[in-house]
């Protein structure tokens, strides 16, 4: 199975988890190095999308008390989910990476060829 390789924190419903798991690969999300968490990238037409995106991110996580790590480039944002404590893959992570998907879609977030890049344009 594909999410074979996650590691599950501690308490956690593993069987949900590997389905939950296993939808967010589909969904684009790949697996970290470890296999405590997921990671995407997102695209954007613009800078100004790229951080609000970031920003919108940022009030969920304040709001569940679940924070990813992001790296904010011109034209897209990688997102990594993970939990500290108890370390591991957890249904936290599912949700906030869920709520990154429909955030997305709010923001106009675009395909990879098509999000801004750096560097001339002719
Ligand atoms: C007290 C506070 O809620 C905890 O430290 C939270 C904060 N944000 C967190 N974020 C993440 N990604 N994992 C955690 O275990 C975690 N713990």
């Amino acid at each position: 199975m594909a999410s074979s390789a996650f590691q599950f924190a501690e308490g956690e419903d593993a069987q949900q988890l590997a389905r939950d798991a296993d939808a967010l690969l589909q969904q684009g999300w790949a697996q970290d190095g470890d296999g405590m968490g997921v990671t995407k990238t997102f695209h954007f037409k613009t800078y100004f999308k790229a951080v609000a995106f970031v920003n919108m991110i940022a009030a969920e996580s304040a709001s569940k008390k679940h924070h990813p790590t992001m790296t904010v480039r011109i034209g897209s944002v990688d997102v990594h989910w993970t939990t500290h404590r108890p370390r591991g893959f957890t249904q936290k992570d599912v949700t906030m990476a869920q709520h990154c998907d429909q955030g997305a879609d709010l923001m106009g977030a675009v395909d990879p060829g098509q999000g801004l890049k750096c560097g001339p344009t002719i």
